[in-house]
């Protein structure tokens, strides 16, 4: 059975407070969501594309046209849905509400295997941004709810201010817990170097993005010993990852809906796993949909998940399901998040289209 009809929806979810994505203040969050529906009525399957501001080539209404102009395609010819050259955005998008409706007819979710055992928890870094008394607020506020990773924003601009903030909490929780920094590739090779010479030794497992210049991760690797993630660099320069040392490389932060579609991550997971670096999937502060997609991607390609960057659902001040997506003690139950993810709140949402497939 295939999808008969498909819903286009879009949405717009305030933050809890503004939030800045290299360099750009974000007030809300929009995006789009693709709805297919089977012929009988008993099977709807969601879909997310939403493109971030700073982040994506690809503004919310290009995305949307192009899920337009494939779905009138395949409406007029019959042809199978093609994914091929679409944004990376809209071919998440696309890829999730299929293979959302394949599992959901056949019962099972989209990764399983036959004879597979309990999925795992997936733990999750939490999100360490501001100044630095919020910073060990919300520190200290996750660990008493059992997160044990964490991921502290810094930059060119406040390196001197992170750099405290990282010794503050090395003191705090020392070996008690992962703490990772993401950069953004905000630093010039010399800074990055003088940054990481004033943190504590041993204190981080590794940067995401520490370099303007990613090629030069190799020798910063040799000044610093700390070892580099990659985020951005997979997507924007997808040739540079094969190229760089594996040593030098902690982990690959996985954005699926940058990265362009399930196969391409799972590329990557197995490079990953093959390369002893860590596979931490992340979010571009998707909604539920994409969020539950993400946790069970997670879980069922680890028997041990590294700490995921899906905390970002608590800098949204609204959900679109019936059931919000929530951690318990610092993890996600990709289960039973994946279930939610089927029960959306279309009150919320304005239809954009209906399309006969
Ligand atoms: O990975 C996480 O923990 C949260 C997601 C995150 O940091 C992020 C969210 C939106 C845009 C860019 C980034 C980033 O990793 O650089
Ligand atoms: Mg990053």
């Amino acid at each position: 059975m295939t999808a008969s009809y498909a819903y286009l929806y879009r949405y717009s979810l305030p933050f809890n407070e503004p939030v800045t994505v290299r360099g750009r203040r974000l007030l809300q969050r929009d995006g789009v969501l693709l709805a297919l529906k089977t012929g009988d009525g008993k099977h709807t399957a969601w879909g997310e594309i939403a493109p971030l501001s700073g982040l994506h080539r690809e503004t919310t209404e290009s995305a949307e046209r192009q899920i337009v102009e494939t779905l009138a395609m395949h409406g007029e010819s019959g042809a199978a849905l093609m994914t091929e050259g679409l944004f990376p955005s809209v071919r998440m998008g696309l890829e999730m509400a299929v293979m959302n409706l394949e599992a959901s007819i056949s019962g099972r979710h989209p990764f399983s295997v036959p004879g597979e055992s309990m999925l795992p928890r997936v733990p999750l870094n939490a999100l360490l941004m501001g100044s630095t008394d919020v910073v060990l607020l919300r520190a200290q506020a996750s660990y008493q709810e059992g997160y044990r990773a964490f991921k502290l924003k810094v930059g060119k601009e406040n390196a001197e201010e992170a750099a405290a903030a990282v010794h503050a909490l090395h003191r705090l929780f020392g070996s008690q817990v992962e703490l990772r920094l993401d950069a953004n590739q905000s630093m010039p090779l010399d800074d990055a170097i003088a940054f990481a010479r004033e943190l504590p030794k041993n204190s981080v497992t590794y940067i995401e993005e520490p370099l303007l210049q990613p090629r030069d991760i190799p020798e910063y690797h040799a000044k610093t010993g700390i070892r580099s993630a990659l985020d951005e660099t997979l997507w924007q320069k997808p040739g540079l990852l094969g190229a760089l040392p594996p040593e030098t490389i902690g982990a690959l932060v996985l954005k699926p809906n940058c990265l362009g579609g399930v196969a391409a991550v799972l590329n990557l997971v197995r490079y990953a796993a093959d390369h002893n670096m860590q596979a931490v999937f992340s979010s571009a502060f998707e909604s539920s949909i994409s969020l539950g997609f993400y946790a069970i991607l997670a879980a069922a390609t680890s028997v041990r998940p590294a700490a995921c960057g899906l905390d970002t659902f608590r800098h949204l001040k609204e959900d679109i399901q019936t059931t919000a997506f929530h951690a318990e003690g610092g993890s996600l139950d990709a289960a039973s998040l994946y279930l939610d993810t089927r029960e959306v709140r279309t009150t919320n949402l304005s239809l954009a289209s209906v399309w006969t497939l």
